[in-house]
């Protein structure tokens, strides 16, 4: 079973980023030092924006960062270095003096490693066993399409029926070659949580809330967690809800 979502209802898309961030020290803080807490991060302007402010709040430096690790939801299989991907975006707000580990800041290894996509995401996923990490949370963004992570509607990786870490080639937003958690393994985690602005989102949030979507046709529509599923939205992005 996993949990209805709830509407976290925002002003616009930095207070989307604000509220995350803020949610996401909460619950670290909410949890007895020397707990590991696991959270997977997210790409995109609004996910990034999160990252940013969980960087300059002086609150998670006093949450015992030590024991948080982060992780990436999905990953563009470009060249480790590359501006493009995910885990170097988010490495830029944070600046050389992020008080989280480096150790604990889990990357997919970069096209360049030599390995294929398909490895990079086994690799990951064994990682991720290894860490044991259930994932306290799993933070996504959504596209316009209604695709969370790599998983896009109507592509072949948002059916997977594997609780673990994809390859996704031919992606329809480029780059083609992408590292996903499958749909099982976000569902698999404790709280998710979907954060979305901007009006040219309004379809895909209304239909990511819709009984009547499939994983298939609208991936945020399952993106739920076993807690707690939430959507951070604006006012454009929610503009179209009843
Ligand atoms: O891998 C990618 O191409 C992006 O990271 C993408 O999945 C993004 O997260 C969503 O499209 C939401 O992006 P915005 O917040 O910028 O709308």
């Amino acid at each position: 079973m996993t949990a209805s979502p709830v509407i976290v209802s925002c002003q616009d898309r930095s207070a989307v980023a604000q509220r995350a961030a803020g949610d996401l020290i909460a619950h670290i803080e909410g949890v007895p030092a020397g707990t590991a807490v696991h959270i997977a991060v997210t790409g995109g302007g609004v996910g990034i924006a999160t990252l940013a402010e969980l960087a300059k709040s002086p609150r998670l430096a006093e949450a015992s960062p030590g024991r948080v690790h982060l992780w990436f939801s999905d990953e563009r299989y470009v060249d480790a270095g590359s501006q493009d991907r995910n885990d170097i975006q988010a490495a830029a707000t944070w600046g050389p003096g992020f008080v989280i580990p480096e150790a604990n800041i889990h990357r997919v290894a970069g096209a360049d490693s030599g390995l294929s996509a398909e490895a990079a995401a086994t690799n990951y996923e064994t990682e991720i066993g290894r860490a044991k990490a259930a994932f306290d949370v799993v933070l996504l963004g959504m596209g316009p399409d209604g695709h969370v992570a790599s998983l896009f509607p109507g592509h072949p990786g948002v059916s997977d029926k594997r609780t673990g870490v994809i390859a996704v080639h031919d992606s329809p937003k480029p780059p083609p070659d992408r590292v996903s958690f499958t749909m099982p393994l976000i569902r698999s985690s404790d709280r998710v949580w979907v954060i979305a602005s901007g009006a040219e989102k309004a379809p895909a949030v209304k239909a990511a809330l819709s009984p009547a979507s499939t994983a298939e046709d609208v991936p945020a529509s399952a993106a739920r967690g076993q807690l707690e599923s939430r959507f951070y939205l604006d006012t454009e992005s929610s503009s179209l809800l009843d």
